[in-house]
């Protein structure tokens, strides 16, 4: 047997399909390798064994692996509100799972450095999350999601110290987690235009953001602040979503409007960006996502409001 067929043998059979071209010249073995659809973990390991099983073939004294890796275009989408607690991690966790419903491999990356809260949206075990060195490895959730978050980086109650350089830092590591096949990142980000906007947008050049708001006046000059923000930096604004539109009693059936009505469609309108849909306030959401049960992973009517947002989104994207 030449020593190319002896090493061609020694490829255990599950990785010969990656395996592109294998060359040997004194001593040398060279193995190319097409490691494009692993994520950095596992071109490691396939890069490991490869050199393992080569190495015990008789007269090899050297192996070399070539890991072809081509680039994967992946997308990113912000998801913003200009001011806090409006319900931007809520709607980014349950996009997200109406998305990957839809068959696009999604991850999020929970870069709001003030309240990290994926964990509890997408989690209901509260696993602990994991890295490989400086690399992280996404958690993955039970709804096809995968996600990372700033809760990985910071100790809470110290990111309020927090500002360019240590953001940017802590950024970069989140976004380039090991995300494997993940051609979408949906980015939950602090609340208004701060350091976390400014890094994304200098430096991974988002395809789109979507701003929330509650339909109160308030809510509303700060959202048009963010839009503002994206606009100036040449950011599509994907569109508003109005988030806690009006409030159905469980008990009585009444409908009443703790935050006022329209108000965001209203103000999409007047500042010339697209209207992505209203999301109630409804009992069923806040439960649903304290105890780490999106809605958008059910059938269920309180979960639609969420599917059709995000088929907007995938329009955007070209995917719907
Ligand atoms: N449509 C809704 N109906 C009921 N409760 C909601 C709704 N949207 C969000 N909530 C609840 O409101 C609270 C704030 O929501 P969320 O954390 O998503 O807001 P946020 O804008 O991300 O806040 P933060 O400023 O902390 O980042 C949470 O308890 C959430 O469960």
């Amino acid at each position: 047997m030449s020593s190319q067929t002896a090493i061609r043998a020694a490829i255990p059979a599950e990785l010969a399909g990656m395996v592109r071209s294998v060359s040997f010249k004194d001593g040398v073995a060279t193995l190319v390798a097409d490691a494009g659809a692993l994520g950095r973990s596992a071109a490691a390991q396939l890069q490991r064994e490869l050199e393992g099983a080569v190495a015990a073939v008789d007269g090899v004294t050297e192996v070399r692996v070539a890991l072809m890796a081509e680039k994967r275009e992946r997308r990113i989408v912000m998801v913003g509100s200009g001011k806090g607690g409006v319900g931007k991690s809520t709607l980014t966790a349950n996009l997200a799972v109406a998305l990957a419903g839809m068959g696009m491999k999604v991850g999020v990356v929970d870069a709001d450095i003030y309240g990290p809260s994926q964990s509890m949206l997408l989690d209901a075990t509260g696993s602990k999350l994991r890295a490989e060195g400086q690399t992280l490895i996404p958690h993955q959730s039970d709804f096809g999601v995968p996600f990372v978050s700033m809760a990985q980086l910071i100790e809470p109650g110290k990111a309020i110290a927090w500002r360019g350089p240590m953001v940017g830092k802590a950024l970069a590591q989140l976004m380039e987690a090991d995300w494997g096949e993940a051609e979408l990142l949906l980015v939950d980000l602090p609340p208004g235009t701060g350091d976390v906007q400014l890094t994304m947008m200098q430096q991974f050049k988002p395809a789109g953001a979507v701003v929330v708001s509650t339909p109160q006046d308030l809510a509303l000059i700060d959202a048009t602040r963010a839009i503002d923000l994206f606009r100036q930096a040449k950011i599509p604004v994907i569109g508003v979503v109005e988030n806690m539109a009006g409030y159905l009693c469980p008990h009585c059936g009444e409908a009443s409007q703790p935050f006022g009505q329209g108000g965001a469609e209203a103000a999409a309108h007047t500042i010339g960006v697209p209207f992505l849909g209203r999301i109630p306030l409804a009992m069923e959401i806040r439960v649903g996502s304290d105890t780490g049960q999106p809605p958008a992973a059910n059938d269920g009517a309180i979960g639609r409001p969420f599917t059709q947002v995000a088929a907007q989104v995938a329009r955007f994207l070209g995917q719907g």
